[in-house]
């Protein structure tokens, strides 16, 4: 999945840009995760995949410093993790934003060089300079100055992209991005996030409830399951055996024209009985 020509070599020599030790994660007697070990090196590109509530979203909390953890350690660039660091582009889940909010492309975009001082006027020369070349970056020019309230979700999209990018964070962290984009824009997004990468060789870690349309970008998966996880390839990890020990029922792996689809993962698991049932792949 690595060996895309566009590739920024990885080497085992880089220091991780992201260090996870012996981490565990519990709200009360809920275990999410634990002894969760994870380095990310620069370049690399990891998404997190697992079922609703599995802890995908609490682990993104735990690397922004807003989750503290229950046992174990995070350190971003050799320092445990801290609220707030400029190291970090974070790609929220998507909510639209509310009509009336007067917030422009611009001055979201503004907020990622300048961090979230709300008000303050985008003063500087360079820092409207960088704003142009993040809006073209991301393919917002044309919408740069229409509240943003009133774009569509894949042009909100590409706003908080270029917003998480703008101030070249040395780590992006991505939570379920594509959700509600059609095939299109979650392409053209996934695109954005892969560029940047490659420019700065920043490390991603992404969140999808469908690898598909990463596939091509991604080094490692990690794979939450019921407090159980693995970390692999996404060809080491998205097996049907792999799987199926961690459900402890059978799940079929399939793979079809270049998709991988998975069948049979119960739904939900370890969250709670009504979630929506979500895969790692398309329904067939
Ligand atoms: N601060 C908290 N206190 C108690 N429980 C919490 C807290 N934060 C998260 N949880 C619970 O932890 C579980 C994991 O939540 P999280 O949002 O990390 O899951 P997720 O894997 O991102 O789920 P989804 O795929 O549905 O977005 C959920 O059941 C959630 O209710």
């Amino acid at each position: 999945m690595s060996d895309s020509p566009n590739r920024t070599p990885l080497t085992d020599s880089a220091e991780p840009v992201l260090r996870v030790r012996a981490a565990t994660l519990a709200f009360g007697d809920r275990e999410l995760w634990r002894n969760l070990n994870l380095d990310v090196r620069p370049g690399e590109f990891v998404a997190v995949l697992g079922s609703n509530g599995t802890g995908k979203t609490s682990l993104l909390k735990a690397i922004l410093g807003q989750q503290k953890l229950t046992a174990g350690s995070i350190d971003l660039l050799g320092e445990p993790v801290t609220r707030g660091s400029r190291q970090i582009g974070y790609i929220p889940q998507q909510k639209m934003l509310e009509q009336g909010t007067p917030l422009r492309a611009r001055d979201l975009v503004a907020f990622g060089i300048n961090g979230h001082r709300w008000g303050l006027p985008v003063s500087s020369r360079a820092v409207r300079r960088r704003v142009d070349e993040v809006l073209e970056s991301v393919g917002a020019t044309a919408y740069a100055t229409v509240p943003v309230a009133t774009l569509s979700g894949g042009e909100q999209q590409r706003i908080r992209v270029g917003q998480a990018i703008a101030g070249s964070p040395r780590l992006l962290l991505c939570d379920e991005p594509l959700l509600s984009l059609d095939l299109n824009h979650q392409r053209q997004v996934s695109e954005l996030i892969d560029e940047q990468r490659r420019a700065t060789n920043a490390a991603v870690v992404f969140v999808t409830h469908d690898v598909n349309p990463i596939l091509g970008m991604v080094d490692r998966v990690l794979y939450l399951a019921g407090g159980r996880f693995r970390i692999g390839t996404p060809d080491e990890v998205l097996r049907s055996e792999v799987l199926s020990a961690m459900y402890g029922t059978p799940v079929e792996v399939i793979r079809s024209r270049g998709r991988i689809i998975v069948m049979g993962a119960p739904e939900g698991y370890g969250a709670h009985d009504h979630l929506e049932h979500h895969v790692t792949g398309a329904q067939p």
